[in-house]
């Protein structure tokens, strides 16, 4: 019998809230953000990090603005405890900066904790233990009262502790663990206990902390938890209401959002989403999400492959190449009609309109990546990503019949080949199949005369030698095509000819793009020359000799 059964679950809580308010509000600012990188992230890692990869990963943080970083559960381990001595020892810590550190609620590890942080000027402790039903029976052996004196008393260490250290500043902070899966009546009545002892004013308010230790409902569930705690909670003015989401689910950060618009102030999270499990709300992705709205993040994000590289180097892990925001591939498109909305937008964006380019949220640019990575060429491209590249690259500036007819060619090679094409793989396409001015004939010159009709004298040499050519007509390139209609007696129009300078100065070209009509068969030339009529009459001559016509064979 397969073990994959379903019946084995029970659907997550739901919230009697008929006149929830989140679903009719905006995130008009950003909340505070507290990183927890330094303690949830590193008790989640194989290894966990060292004091070098901490202090590297504190910088990190520190540099992009965080006011508030959990550093550790100092009374856990060694290396914590350190860590934290080095911050107070060294002065690590900037004026405007608070560390956090998390403890059980154990008088003898909340006593280590306060000695941990002698001498800080300023810190956040924070107090948790587990309220769910599953903890509350089968991990504490405890009721609902037994639990409520556990987080009370908790709550009295703490004070009585930071009474022995009255230099510093002190926040209080209290996580019902497991608020997710605890009755709601419950986790206010447990929370109400801790109040009682610390006393928060809005002017010295205490932070409870709204965790979603592991997700067991949709993010909407969570909205409704936060609101209802929101404005059941006495003292509402004297606490400031954090949450802390996992994502099991894989709704941490919309769950941390929807908890915005239900009344929390304040969000836990981690860079890159590392922590417990799934991890933790990735800030950065909260950070960007506002961002991309018009709304300031607070936080410097300018340098994201900064902090994937750091964040990467410190806990070991990789990041996946379409993360959210900042992943190696999220600003890339490879699909062909993505490609050609991309290029035609980003030729009409100016800096100074509102940003709309379809496929990119937000500029690359922001986060210091270039255009150049925007357009990747496989089998799934088309003419527009094609054209894009060769532009981008190149500086040729394909006409739109002959960037169909490349796109073709290009995605013929990528299936046979497989996998992506760079661009100078995409100009050898060009250049081998447009390019074809050499063989079967070439132009070693010409002689134009330019009267009321123009008449040009032409030498072509092929594998027979050298022959002349005259013709007459409206311009170089009609008189071009009558030499070659007389020579060769067919039937010869020009479709369409367009043409175009590659760079600027002393040192530009010109390429010529030239269809060509034969016998009522199309076919597309090109050259590049520093003449331009050269240019010109070589293109036609590429579309001749790629014709393939038995009469040019036979040369
Ligand atoms: C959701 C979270 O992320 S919570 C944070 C979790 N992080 C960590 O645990 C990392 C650091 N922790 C540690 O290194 C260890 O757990 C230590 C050093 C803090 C404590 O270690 P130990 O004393 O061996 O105890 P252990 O962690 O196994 O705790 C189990 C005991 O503590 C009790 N306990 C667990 N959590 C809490 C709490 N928050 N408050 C009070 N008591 C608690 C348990 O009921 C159990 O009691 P019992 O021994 O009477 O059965
Ligand atoms: C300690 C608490 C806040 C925690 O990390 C959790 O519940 O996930
Ligand atoms: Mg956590």
């Amino acid at each position: 019998m397969s073990s994959f059964d379903h019946r084995r679950y029970r659907p997550g809580p739901v919230v009697h809230l008929p006149n929830r308010q989140w679903p009719n509000r905006t995130v008009q600012t950003a909340p505070a953000w507290t990183s927890v990188d330094l303690r949830d992230g590193n008790q989640a890692l194989m290894e966990p990090m060292g004091v070098t990869q901490k202090r590297r990963l504190w910088n990190l943080l520190v540099g992009m603005g965080f006011k508030e970083i959990e550093v550790g559960f100092p009374a856990a381990s060694q290396p914590d405890f350190d860590f934290v001595r080095w911050l107070i020892d060294e002065r690590q810590i900037p004026e405007d900066v608070t560390i956090q550190v998390l403890v059980q609620a154990r008088e003898d590890l909340i006593r280590k904790t306060f000695e941990a942080l002698r001498g800080v000027s300023r810190a956040i402790v924070h107090v948790y233990n587990s309220t769910s039903p599953a903890q509350r029976d089968w991990v504490f052996g405890q009721d609902r009262d037994g639990v409520k004196a556990i987080a009370r008393r908790g709550a009295e260490w703490v004070l009585a502790e930071s009474r022995r250290y009255p230099q510093t500043h002190w926040t209080f902070q209290y996580s019902p663990e497991s608020f997710t899966a605890t009755e709601l009546d419950y986790a206010l009545e447990v929370c109400e206990s801790v109040l009682d002892v610390w006393e928060p004013t809005p002017e010295r308010p205490s932070i409870i902390n709204l965790p979603a230790t592991v997700e067991v409902a949709s993010p909407n569930v969570f909205a409704d938890q936060v609101e209802y705690f929101s404005t059941h909670i006495g003292r509402r003015e004297a606490i400031v209401l954090s949450v802390h989401t996992h994502n099991d689910r894989g709704g941490a950060v919309a769950a941390a959002e929807l908890a915005l618009l239900a009344g929390a102030d304040r969000v836990e999270g981690t860079l890159l989403g590392n922590g417990e499990r799934t991890g933790n709300a990735d800030l950065l992705t909260l950070a960007m999400n506002l961002y991309s709205q018009g709304v300031d993040p607070r936080l410097d994000l300018s340098n994201p492959d900064e902090i994937v590289r750091v964040c990467n180097e410190c806990t070991g892990l990789p990041v996946h190449p379409r993360h959210p925001w900042v992943g190696e591939l999220v600003y890339t498109a490879f699909s062909g009609s993505h490609q050609d909305a991309i290029r035609k937008c980003l030729a009409r964006q100016t800096r100074e309109e509102p940003w709309q380019v379809a496929y990119l949220p937000i500029d690359p640019q922001d986060l210091g990546r270039n255009y150049e990575a925007v357009i990747r060429v496989n089998s799934q491209s088309g003419k527009g990503g094609v054209a894009f590249v060769l532009e981008r690259e190149y500086g040729l500036v394909l006409p739109r019949w002959m960037q169909v007819e490349m796109a073709r060619l290009v995605q013929k090679e990528t299936e046979t080949r497989g996998g992506e094409m760079d661009p100078a793989s995409i100009y050898a396409i060009f250049e081998r199949c447009f390019m074809t001015d050499r063989s079967p004939y070439r132009l070693i010159g010409y002689r134009l005369d330019r009267n009321d009709s123009d008449r040009i004298e032409v030498r072509i040499g092929s594998a027979a030698g050298e022959q002349i050519l005259h013709g007459a007509g409206q311009g170089a390139i009609a008189a071009y095509v009558d030499a070659w209609t007389r020579w060769s007696g067919r039937s010869l129009r020009i479709i369409d000819y367009q043409e175009h300078a590659i760079g600027a100065g002393t040192d530009a070209e010109a390429v010529a793009y030239v269809q060509l009509e034969m016998e009522g068969v199309r076919v597309a030339g090109a050259a590049i020359d520093r003449d331009t009529v050269a240019a010109s009459l070589r293109a036609v001559l590429a579309a001749l000799n790629r014709s393939g016509a038995e009469w040019m064979q036979a040369a």
